[in-house]
């Protein structure tokens, strides 16, 4: 890691500023990388220093300042000088220049008359360095973020005429402006013969790889009012409003670029340098209260150097790397413009640079993962490969040193003070990229691999976890269709035996026949299961040849993912159904078992019944022996009556005499007597009488109807039980029974 070089550039005032008192020594140079800021009586900073809020002196370090009195040539010796250096060796390269308007940006960056700046020095100090070295054909060529494509004859043709369109439209316009003074005027960028050659006379590209041939390239676009526009564009209509907008677009990496940027191909510094100036035409300039030719968008200019080894792969680019060069807009007060198109583009300039800032500090603390907000502007968005690793950045802040915009200056060096915080990793060239890449594919291939061996390793797992449960489960499908079997042949022997007529059992044959279809139902279910597994069978059959199929390593850890989460779906299906079948069963097992109780039940019935029938055997040998006892003791009472007559026929005595049928009932005598019985009380009939009446057997029937209604339930019980055949006990129970 290394700190992002922020170099500083304070220019000279001018002979006008002097006389306007602008030079109030607010701008001091301590040493080489230290600046002391001190404020001025009228400036704001003054003014809340004076109210103790802030501090009046302030002080800024850099990489390196640069005085005043710094010519092009030094400047250009100490910041631009190596990073062409870098580019040509395939690093990837960003110079920016921030500061306030009119502190010199575009000086240092275009130049002016025969101040050639940093951007003309390095199209010719490249140039140099790559004699001999250019790649003829215009067949390569790049596109978006930073790939190269192949070009077909006609494209090859098309890229022709653009750029001899935009070198003739340069030619057409600078031949107009004869004897005109402009910045563009002399040669490459103001770069005379003999500085060019004092310049370039120890730039011989000597530490370049052998056999490379390089191709340039270069685009050139602004953001204008948060819109890009390409400046190369060569359309006949140039004008502002009918300007077609770039879009913002990502590569397939999400890396952003620049969507149908003109890139054209340039064989000389010169060449490059008639295109920048075309697209420079197209640039927004206005007339500020600060700037007579004040930049109102940022303008970015990028050269691409393809790196080509012709006889080892035909049509093929070893590698690309970009060198660029941003011109940002000058921030700027908006108090004195307070309406129109000048106070529009300085809202927009100072938001994005405003969003420049608050990506730079996001980076600083980058060893914290903050989000950097590169997506807040076009300008941060376009330029985020530089900050995110793709290459070097470097700040060039441009500072006017007039005490009237100290207070500007100030915030522009508190944000380039932020921007010296910033560290960047070291960013590899395209041999190391080369190396890197094909130990990527080393990897790549041996991920591959080792995914392939997970994904049979899978597919065998997968085969016998499903091959065990299919078989499980054919287990348990041969076990209920046993149990069904059973209970069918159980059912079967049940149906055969008719239950007798008038069967006082017909609830119990009901509740029988009510589990018969249950189970009827329950089949059913099992069927309907067979079938869904013989479904789910066949599926998973299916899934497991389409996990067989060849594909991407990717694709195919997807598909199987995709497939076992369904198989183990299907199987929870499985599982489901055979809880649900279980739970039938469960209840139709319940069902049998009630009838098993009633077996118990009709059991116990039975030997009630027997027990009643011997105590009805025992009952009616004891009402025969009353019978007789009573036949006896009428006999007895016959006797006893003709016995009394007889003595009533001899002469009386005086007992006999007394005797009354009155005093016979009290000896208990009077029972004896038919009429005496008549006379009791029609409750109080005797109490083996009442339980056992006397009946004749013919009386038997004739009278059953009237006595049934006189007998108590126990008595209707016996009754009954007396007639009933003895109960039969159901077959489909012992099945059961002897099932469990
Ligand atoms: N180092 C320098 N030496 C001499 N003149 C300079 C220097 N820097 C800037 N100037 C002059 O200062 C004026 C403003 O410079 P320039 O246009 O480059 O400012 P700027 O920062 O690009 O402004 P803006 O942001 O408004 O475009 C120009 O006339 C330029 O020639």
């Amino acid at each position: 890691m290394e700190k992002v070089k922020v170099f500083l550039r304070i220019r000279p005032l001018t002979d006008r500023e002097k006389e306007e008192g602008e030079e109030q020594g607010c701008v001091a140079v301590q040493d080489e990388e230290t600046l002391m800021l001190k404020a001025p009586k009228e400036s704001q900073n003054m003014r809340t220093a004076e109210r103790g809020i802030t501090q009046s002196i302030h002080k800024f370090s850099f990489s390196k300042i640069f005085s005043p009195e710094t010519t092009q040539q030094q400047f250009y010796e100490s910041t631009m000088k190596k990073m062409v250096n870098d580019v040509l060796q395939g690093e990837n390269r960003l110079l920016y220049t921030y500061g306030v308007t009119n502190s010199g940006k575009t000086y240092t960056i275009q130049g002016c008359g025969r101040e050639a700046g940093l951007l003309p020095r390095a199209l010719s100090s490249m140039f140099r360095k790559l004699q001999g070295r250019l790649y003829d054909s215009l067949d390569l060529k790049p596109v978006m973020y930073q790939d190269v494509r192949h070009l077909q004859p006609s494209e090859i043709r098309a890229e022709e005429i653009r750029r001899n369109s935009l070198l003739k439209e340069d030619e057409s316009m600078t031949s107009r402006r004869v004897g005109t003074t402009t910045i563009w005027d002399s040669g490459i960028g103001g770069l005379s013969a003999t500085s060019n050659a004092a310049t370039l006379s120890h730039s011989r590209g000597d530490e370049l790889e052998e056999g490379v041939q390089f191709s340039i390239w270069v685009s050139f676009y602004e953001i204008y009012n948060e819109f890009l526009y390409d400046l190369l564009d060569a359309s006949p209509s140039l004008q502002p409003r009918k300007r077609v907008t770039l879009r913002l677009s990502d590569d397939k990496h999400g890396n952003p670029y620049v969507k149908d940027l003109c890139w054209i191909q340039v064989r000389s510094a010169e060449e490059a340098w008639r295109i920048l100036r075309a697209g420079h035409r197209n640039q927004s300039f206005a007339s500020t209260h600060l700037n007579q030719n004040s930049s109102r968008s940022h303008s970015i200019f990028s050269i691409r150097v393809l790196h080509i080894r012709p006889e080892a792969n035909s049509g093929k680019a070893q590698g690309i790397s970009e060198l660029t060069v941003c011109d940002l807009a000058g921030s700027e007060r908006c108090k004195e413009q307070r309406s129109g198109e000048r106070m529009k583009e300085a809202t927009n300039i100072n938001t994005s640079l405003l969003t420049l800032g608050r990506c730079i500090a996001a980076l600083r603390h980058n060893q914290n993962k903050y989000v950097v907000p590169f997506r807040d502007s076009k300008l941060t968005r376009v330029l985020q490969g530089f900050f995110c690793g793709r290459g070097i950045s470097c700040m060039v802040v441009n500072i006017n040193p007039c005490a009237s915009i100290y207070d500007e200056t100030l915030q522009a060096l508190k944000f380039s003070a932020i921007a010296t915080q910033v560290r960047v990793g070291r960013v590899l060239n395209p041999g190391v990229l080369s190396l890197c890449s094909e130990t990527l594919e080393t990897q790549q291939a041996l991920i591959e691999e080792r995914y392939e061996d997970k994904i049979t390793n899978l597919q065998k797992h997968l085969k016998k976890f499903y091959s065990q449960e299919l078989k499980e489960r054919d287990q348990q499908i041969e076990a209920l269709s046993a149990d069904l079997e059973k209970m069918k042949k159980g059912d079967t022997v049940a149906a055969a035996v008719p239950p007798p007529p008038g069967d006082p059992e017909a609830p119990r044959r009901s509740q029988r026949l009510t589990s018969q279809s249950e189970l009827g139902r329950l089949r059913a279910e099992l069927e309907q299961c067979r079938a869904e597994l013989l479904a789910k069978t066949q599926e998973l059959t299916k899934l497991k040849e389409q996990l067989v199929v060849p594909g991407s390593t990717g694709t195919m850890t997807a598909a199987a993912d995709r497939k076992l989460e369904e198989g183990q779906r299907n199987l929870r299906q499985l599982r489901a159904d055979l809880q649900r079948l279980g739970l039938d069963l469960q209840s139709g097992e319940r069902a049998c078992c009630r009838n098993t109780g009633a077996e118990k039940l009709r059991q116990a019935l039975m030997a009630a019944d027997e027990t009643l029938a011997k105590q009805d055997q025992i009952l009616l040998e004891l009402q025969n022996g009353l019978t007789l006892v009573k036949a006896d003791l009428r006999r007895k009472a016959e006797t006893l009556a003709q016995a009394q007559a007889v003595r009533l026929q001899l002469p009386p005595c005086g007992l006999a005499t007394t005797a009354t049928p009155g005093s016979c009932k009290k000896r208990g005598c009077g029972a004896a007597t038919p009429s005496d019985a008549e006379n009791r009380p029609p409750n109080k009939r005797p109490f083996f009488q009442s339980l056992f009446p006397a009946r004749t057997p013919t009386q038997k029937y004739s009278t059953r109807a009237a006595e049934e209604a006189n007998l108590t339930p126990y008595s209707q019980i016996l009754r009954s039980r007396q007639h009933s055949p003895p109960p039969r006990s159901p077959v489909i129970t012992r099945g059961l029974r002897g099932k469990r």
